[in-house]
């Protein structure tokens, strides 16, 4: 019997539990052995490879990050613990592996499957959503929503106290969690690094708005700028208003995966599985126009993102 193994890599992201269960039951069903690989590369390296069962993802469809857990991991950059994760891969007879990851783990598997003849299919999980070649990856939804609990919270006591606050989003190089949250939060100022800004432009903006009875004002600020305390002493400074720092961090990577980040799961497994059935050795699932379909690692890993245009003309009306 074949058998197929699955890891993550890189930041975890709410899903990937709903995905590791669809992936034990849909390997089965097709008639594979499923294999967990513990601890991302890091567990690659160190053979933490263990024969997955149902009764391993039974009951974790309601939980963030991952039973199977994650790491960023040194080592795998270098061939000599790849070629290490090779060989423990065969001492298993394992000849597939499907990673839920990031680029950075994309641009690893690249090289893996360069040097040996493992077949791959990863998945596009990173709370970033930046990642070359599909317009969704799994965990931004939730991702999204909490922000949007966290917006929603702050409007409170922003308005309450009349004070501005500054939200600064994670999202590495990326603004899209920021730009997004931005307009369904219904936010007056938003920074990303994608959008070039003019604070006079704001500055005009906002004094007009306070003349007209504003009060307070709310900034989503991504966290690739690092401009998040220059902000906040601007608004004291030059609005003259007094001001918070609210920095989300890692509770934009937990918490109960959306319906859509479910469903996501079970889509982007199904799709890897059935491409590694058809004979793909090396691709990456993509999610476009509400299908799917796999591109090859290369086209993905070192392709930059980029937000869509329809999106980024939406966040350049902030400003006037
Ligand atoms: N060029 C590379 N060569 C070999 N391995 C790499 C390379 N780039 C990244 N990796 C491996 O992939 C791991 C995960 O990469 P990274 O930390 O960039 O996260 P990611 O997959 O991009 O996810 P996220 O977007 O959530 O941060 C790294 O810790 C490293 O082990
Ligand atoms: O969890 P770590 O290693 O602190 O990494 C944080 C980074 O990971 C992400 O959460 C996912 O890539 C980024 O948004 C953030 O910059």
């Amino acid at each position: 019997m074949q058998k197929i193994a699955i890891l993550c890599s890189g930041g975890d992201v709410s899903g990937m539990n709903a995905a590791l269960k669809r992936f034990v039951e849909y390997t089965q069903a097709k008639g594979f052995m499923p294999y967990f690989i513990y601890d991302g590369f890091e567990g690659l390296i160190d053979n933490k490879i263990v024969r997955a069962k149902y009764s391993d993802v039974a009951g974790i469809i309601t939980r963030g990050g991952t039973v199977i857990r994650s790491s960023r991991s040194e080592r795998f950059m270098e061939k000599s613990y790849r070629l290490r994760a090779i060989d423990n891969l065969h001492s298993h007879d394992i000849s597939s592996v499907i990673v839920l990851g990031g680029d950075g783990s994309f641009k690893g598997m690249q090289k893996l499957i360069q040097e040996s003849n493992i077949c791959f299919s990863g998945i596009p999980a990173t709370i970033d959503n930046d990642i070359a070649g599909t317009e969704y990856c799994l965990g931004v939804d939730t991702a999204l929503n909490i922000i949007k609990n966290a917006i929603d919270a702050v409007r409170d006591t922003a308005s309450s106290f009349s004070r501005a606050f500054v939200i600064e989003t994670m999202g590495r190089e990326c603004g899209y969690l920021a730009l997004v949250s931005a307009l369904t939060g219904g936010v007056e100022m938003c920074l990303i690094p994608e959008i070039p800004y003019n604070l006079d432009n704001y500055k005009k903006r906002f004094m007009k708005e306070m003349k007209e009875g504003r009060s307070y004002f709310i900034a989503v600020v991504s966290e690739a700028l690092k401009k998040s305390d220059m902000i906040l002493e601007w608004f004291e400074k030059e609005i003259g208003m007094e001001s918070r720092k609210v920095v989300l961090g890692h509770t934009q990577r937990g918490g109960n995966p959306t319906v859509n980040d479910r469903l996501m799961a079970y889509r982007f497994v199904t799709s890897a599985i059935d491409g590694l059935i058809a004979g793909e050795r090396s691709s990456v699932v993509c999610y476009n126009d509400g299908g799917f379909s796999h591109k090859d690692i290369g086209e993905i890993a070192f392709e930059k993102y980029t937000i869509c245009t329809d999106l980024l003309k939406l966040g350049m009306e902030y400003e006037k």
